[in-house]
């Protein structure tokens, strides 16, 4: 979907159908990762769709013809895990690459994961600022020990690209968490696909140890995008009438973000695993009183939906755990209260807890989100659609990195888009 903004209504309010949702970037990315340090042992199924996928798979590509002997520029654009998880493959795969991205991907830290790498044996050197892409990775490995201590609460990508490497260093990896541990389930994620390509560990206390080891022919099949279902419970909460079926969505997923179906029971959207998918349905019972306070500390890519729905429906809530928001695509805290402003509510910072203050909320004449560069902020926001008339959402291509059928798939929903 071309062009620099687009146009959405909804005059019926009403869904219904299928919603086949791309697989899961985060379980895909892994699975890439595992695929190629394999020695061609693993297969994936379903894998995503999402742009942060198909440039990590050229990559791995690029880096894998390269074979050493020819220095190799590999861009990922915005994609933060390919950037995190490559840090890590480059520096054992023996050839040289500079590892570059976006503008933003160059203010996003990475100084955590080189400083790790690089107390492990690697050759990491910063092409520009300090602490930042690109970098210059020389492959030639030496291990010089297996331990090493990271920080935990700033993000969870650096600590999975170590464990993702880790069965294939000589003398495999024992990984010291240090502080609280931020995104939690994309650690327990990680380690779930490496035991299913049959990598074993042990996670004792605040310690991961990974020995040298190979992995077992296996089939890794790539489960639905429950961030991309986010914005169909927003959907869901926000028509007068729905019913929807998300194909292939399980009970028992790696993603953390699968805590969607309980944090949406808050505002009114059901769910039912039925034979083959996830159904959700609007609902009355509105559970409004229970919970005030929510905390995003293992979900953070859930926040802007949540937020944003919470603020329509007139819900003074707080959140707590949004501390990586600043770091990702945007700083989706300014990123939000800028664009929430527009219909006049409020997110307040008060030390480590933010508040919805929406007694201002309008109805506005006319809306226009910014997206900031940040697939999210305009997937989160697009809802909206179904209550406000005349929403426009600028630069609609940035959902490509994670839901690219994302546009198209709100037109089989009865979105009329301009
Ligand atoms: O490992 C992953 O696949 C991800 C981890 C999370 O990042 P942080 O660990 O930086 O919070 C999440 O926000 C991101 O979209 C994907
Ligand atoms: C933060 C995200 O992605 P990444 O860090 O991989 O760029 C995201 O998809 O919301």
């Amino acid at each position: 979907m071309a062009g620099p903004t687009i146009k959405l209504s909804h005059p019926v309010k009403s869904l219904s159908g299928n919603v086949p949702l791309t697989g899961s970037k985060s379980e895909s990315n892994r699975a890439l990762i595992i695929q190629a340090l394999s020695g061609g042992n693993v297969t994936i199924e379903n894998l995503s769709a999402a742009a942060d996928t198909v440039t990590l798979q050229r990559a791995l590509a690029a880096s894998t013809a390269a074979d050493g002997k020819i220095e190799t520029v590999i861009d990922i654009g915005p994609a933060g895990t390919a950037m995190r998880f490559l840090t890590a493959y480059l520096s054992i795969n023996g050839g040289q690459a500079t590892l570059t991205g976006s503008e933003r991907m160059k203010q996003r830290p990475i100084g955590i994961l080189v400083d790790a790498l690089n107390t492990l044996g690697a050759h990491i050197q910063y092409a520009g600022a300090t602490g930042y892409p690109p970098l210059a990775i020389d492959g030639a490995f030496k291990q010089e020990t297996a331990h090493v201590r990271i920080k935990g609460n700033v993000s969870s990508q650096y600590l999975s690209a170590l464990l993702l490497i880790a069965s294939a260093l000589p003398q495999g990896l024992e990984l010291q968490i240090e502080g609280e541990l931020t995104s939690r389930p994309y650690l327990t994620m990680t380690l779930d696909m490496l035991a299913e390509a049959g990598i074993q560990h042990q996670w004792n206390g605040d310690r991961i140890t990974i020995a040298p080891q190979a992995t077992k022919p296996c089939r890794l099949t790539v489960e639905p995008d429950w961030s991309a279902a986010s914005y169909w419970y927003a959907m869901v909460a926000l028509a007068e009438d729905a019913n929807l079926f998300l194909p292939n969505l399980k009970k028992n997923s790696l993603q953390g973000d699968a805590a969607i179906k309980d944090i949406m029971v808050h505002f009114g959207v059901a769910s039912t695993f039925e034979d083959g998918g996830l159904r959700i349905q609007k609902t009355t019972s509105v559970h409004q009183a229970e919970e005030t306070l929510f905390d995003f500390t293992e979900c953070p890519d859930l926040a802007q939906t949540v937020i944003v729905c919470a603020a329509v429906q007139r819900r003074n809530l707080s959140f707590t755990g949004l501390h990586t928001l600043k770091i990702k695509e945007t700083d989706r805290i300014a990123a939000l209260q800028n664009e929430l402003g527009k219909f006049g509510v409020k997110l307040v910072e008060v030390g480590k807890v933010y508040h919805l203050v929406t007694e201002g909320l309008f109805r506005p004449q006319h809306l226009t989100i910014e997206t900031y560069e940040d697939h999210r902020m305009a997937m989160a926001f697009a809802p909206l659609a179904l209550l406000f008339d005349g929403v426009q959402i600028n630069e609609p291509d940035v959902v490509e990195k994670s839901y690219p059928d994302f546009w198209k798939h709100l037109k089989q929903h009865g979105f009329i888009l301009s």
